[in-house]
C-alpha cells in the first residue's frame, strides 16, 4: 500500500521491499508483481484446497470404515453375557451414526482444525513481527473465546450424548416392534406401540433442541466476541494513524491480518459442535471396543482334535451374573452316541445347561468336559464347529434356501448339502418352488412355515456332520404332521452322535438313554423314562401331567413341588 499508491513513494530502508531487494523497481512494475503474486498465491491455495479436500475426505471415509468394521467385529467376539444386556437398536446405533459422527469430527479436525490452527500460529507469529504492541491488543479476546469454547463444549458434549442415547432408544423400539409386527397386529396394540414411540420420539426431539439451542447460541457470541476484538484494532489503531505514530497501510494491513486471524478462530469455535458431537459418539464406540469378551480362548488353549463326543458336566454351577446362580451343583453324563434328555418345569435352568456344552458362557464352578478335557482348555472354535444346535424356533438369514443350509458349514458341496437336505425332508418342498435351492428366504425367513424352517435347520446341522448335537425343544411349536417330518429327519440327524435334548415330549423322553431332570437350577432325578415313573418323583409328576385334561392338570400343578407352571 505504502511503497506503491502513497505519493510520494516513502521506500523506508527497513521496509518490506527494502529487505527483499525490490526497492529499484518502478511503481507499475511493483504493482504488476504484486497481483501476479496474488493470483499465483490463489491459484497455489485453490489446487492446496482440491488435493487437501480429496486426500482428507479420503482418509475420513477410511478410517470410518476401519472403525465401523472394528466395531463390528468386535461385537461379534464378544460373549452372549453382554449380548444378553444389549438392545439391538442401541447396536445398531452404534455401528451406523456413531461411527459416522465420528468420521465428522475426525474430517473437521483433519481439514478445518489443523489448517486452520496452522495459519492461527503463523498469523500471530505474523502480527508479532510487525507490531507486537498492536498484536497483543488483536489477540485480546482469545482468552474470552476461549473459556466461551470450552463451557460450550462440555455442555454440547452431554446434550449430544443424551441426544445419541435416545436415538438408540428409537431405533431399539422400532426394530422391536417390527420384529413383532404380527403380534402386534393381532392384538391390535398399534394405539400402545405408537404411543410408546411418539413419547420417545419427542423426548429425542427435545435432547435434540437442547444441541440446537446450545449450537445457535455460540456461534452469534463467537462473532460479537470477535467484533469486539475488531472494534478494540480499529480504535486504537486510528488513535495511532491520527497521532502519526502508525501509517495508513500498516493499519489497513493489520485489519486484513485481523481477519485472517479472527478467521480460523471462528472456524475453529464453531467446529465445537461437530467436535463435542463426534466425541460423543467416540465414547460410546470405546465403550464397545473396551469391553473385553468373557469367553475367550485362553493362552494355554490347544486345538480340539476329532472329538468322539462323551460329554461331561461335572460339578457345574452357573449364573448369568456374578450375584445370580441359575445351576448348582450339575452333574450330568453322556457317553458317544447316547441321547441324553433335560427336562423339568419351565425356568428350571434346562437351556442354561446346554447353553455351557458349545460354551457359550463359561461355568462359574466345576467344569464341562470334552472326551475328558476340560471345555476351557481347548479353543473355542475347534469346539463350537464340533458342535451343533437346533433351537425351537430356527433362525434363518436372508440369502437363498442353499445358503442357509451350507450356513455353518464352510466349502459344503452343493451335493453335501442336498444329501442333508434330503436327509431333513426339505427335499420335498424345496422341489416344488421355482427356484428349489436357490429360492431367496425371506429376512428371518418368514415366508417359510415354522416345520419347513425347522427342517431347514436340521439340514443345517447335518451338513456340519458334528459328533455332538443339541437339540432345544426341536418340534415344540409344530403340528402333527410337520413334526413327524422334523422327526424323521431328526432320526438321522442324532444317528451315531452325541446328542442333548430338551423334551416335554413323552415320544422323544422314552428314547432317550437317559433323562435328565432339573429343577431350580439342580438335577434332581436322573435314569430312564420306566425307572423315574416308576420312582414315583417330579418326572413322574410331569409325565402325569401330559396325560391328564387342561383342568385336572391346573388343580396337580398346586402339588408340583416346584409350585410353578410345568413346562408340558
Ligand atoms: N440370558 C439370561 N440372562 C439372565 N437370566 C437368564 C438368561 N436366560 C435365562 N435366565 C434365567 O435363568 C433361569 C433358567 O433359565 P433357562 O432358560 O435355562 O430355563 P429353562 O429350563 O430352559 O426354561 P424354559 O423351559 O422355559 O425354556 C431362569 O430363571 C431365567 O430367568
Amino acid at each position: 500500500m505504502d511503497d506503491v499508491l502513497k505519493r510520494p513513494a516513502v521506500l523506508e530502508g527497513d521496509s518490506l521491499l527494502a529487505r527483499l531487494g525490490l526497492t529499484t523497481l518502478d511503481r507499475p512494475t511493483l504493482l504488476a508483481a504484486c497481483l501476479a503474486a496474488l493470483v499465483a498465491f490463489t491459484l497455489l491455495n485453490a489446487a492446496a484446497a482440491y488435493w487437501g479436500s480429496r486426500f482428507l475426505g479420503g482418509v475420513g471415509e477410511r478410517v470410518t470404515a476401519a472403525i465401523r468394521a472394528e466395531v463390528f467385529t468386535h461385537l461379534q467376539r464378544l460373549s452372549l453375557s453382554f449380548h444378553d444386556r444389549q438392545r439391538l437398536g442401541d447396536l445398531l446405533t452404534r455401528t451406523t451414526t456413531d461411527v459416522d459422527y465420528v468420521q465428522g469430527l475426525l474430517v473437521s479436525v483433519l481439514s478445518v482444525l489443523v489448517p486452520n490452527a496452522l495459519v492461527l500460529g503463523f498469523i500471530t507469529t505474523i502480527c508479532f513481527v510487525v507490531d507486537p504492541a498492536f498484536a497483543f491488543i488483536a489477540l485480546a479476546v482469545a482468552p474470552l473465546l476461549f473459556a466461551t469454547v470450552v463451557f460450550y463444549r462440555r455442555r454440547i458434549k452431554a446434550a449430544s450424548r443424551a441426544a445419541r442415547s435416545m436415538d438408540s432408544d428409537i431405533a431399539s423400539t422400532v426394530s422391536e416392534t417390527f420384529s413383532s409386527v404380527r403380534v402386534m397386529q393381532s392384538y391390535n396394540t398399534e394405539s400402545r406401540h405408537e404411543a410408546g414411540f411418539r413419547h420417545r420420539n419427542l423426548a429425542r426431539m427435545d435432547a435434540g433442541l437442547r444441541v440446537v439451542r446450545l449450537q445457535s447460541a455460540l456461534s452469534p457470541l463467537v462473532d460479537v466476541i470477535i467484533a469486539g476484538g475488531t472494534v478494540l484494532v480499529l480504535w486504537v489503531g486510528a488513535q495511532r494513524v491520527l497521532a502519526g505514530t502508525m501509517s495508513l497501510g500498516l493499519m489497513l494491513v493489520f485489519l486484513a491480518y485481523l481477519k485472517a486471524l479472527y478467521d480460523p478462530m471462528k472456524a475453529l469455535a464453531k467446529l465445537t459442535t461437530i467436535i463435542s458431537r463426534g466425541q460423543a459418539s467416540a465414547e460410546r464406540l470405546s465403550e464397545i471396543l473396551d469391553t473385553a469378551p468373557l469367553v475367550v480362548d485362553r493362552p494355554s488353549a490347544r486345538p480340539a482334535p476329532a472329538l468322539t463326543g462323551a460329554v461331561e458336566l461335572r460339578g457345574v454351577g452357573f449364573g448369568y451374573s456374578p450375584d445370580s446362580t441359575v445351576l448348582s451343583g450339575i452333574d450330568l453324563y453322556a457317553a458317544p452316541g447316547e441321547m441324553v434328555a433335560i427336562t423339568g418345569p419351565t425356568g428350571a435352568g434346562k437351556s442354561s445347561i446346554i447353553s455351557l456344552i458349545p460354551r457359550l458362557y463359561d461355568v462359574t464352578q466345576g467344569a464341562v468336559l470334552l472326551d475328558g478335557v476340560d471345555v476351557r482348555d481347548l479353543q473355542l472354535a475347534t469346539v463350537r464347529s464340533q458342535v451343533s444346535l437346533v433351537l425351537q424356533d430356527a433362525v434363518l438369514f436372508g440369502g437363498t434356501i442353499f445358503d442357509n443350509i451350507a450356513y455353518g458349514a464352510d466349502g459344503a458341496t452343493r451335493q453335501q448339502v442336498i444329501a442333508a437336505a434330503r436327509a431333513a425332508h426339505v427335499d420335498e418342498f424345496v422341489r416344488a418352488l421355482p427356484l428349489g435351492y436357490d429360492t431367496p428366504v425371506a429376512e428371518r425367513g418368514v415366508s417359510l412355515s415354522g416345520g419347513q424352517r425347522q427342517r431347514i435347520a436340521i439340514a443345517r446341522a447335518l451338513v456340519r456332520d458334528t459328533p455332538i448335537v443339541i437339540l432345544d425343544e426341536p418340534t415344540s411349536g409344530l403340528d402333527a404332521i410337520s413334526e413327524q417330518y422334523v422327526m424323521r429327519g431328526l432320526d438321522r440327524l442324532m444317528a451315531g452322535r452325541t446328542v442333548f435334548v430338551i423334551a416335554h415330549r413323552l415320544a422323544t423322553l422314552r428314547r432317550a438313554d437317559r433323562i435328565y431332570v432339573v429343577d431350580h437350577g439342580r438335577i434332581v432325578e436322573s435314569g430312564r423314562h420306566a425307572d423315574l415313573i416308576r420312582a414315583g418323583g417330579l418326572y413322574s409328576r410331569l409325565d402325569y401331567l401330559q396325560h391328564v385334561t387342561p383342568n385336572e392338570a391346573r388343580s396337580s400343578l398346586r402339588v408340583l413341588p416346584t409350585g410353578r407352571e410345568a413346562s408340558a
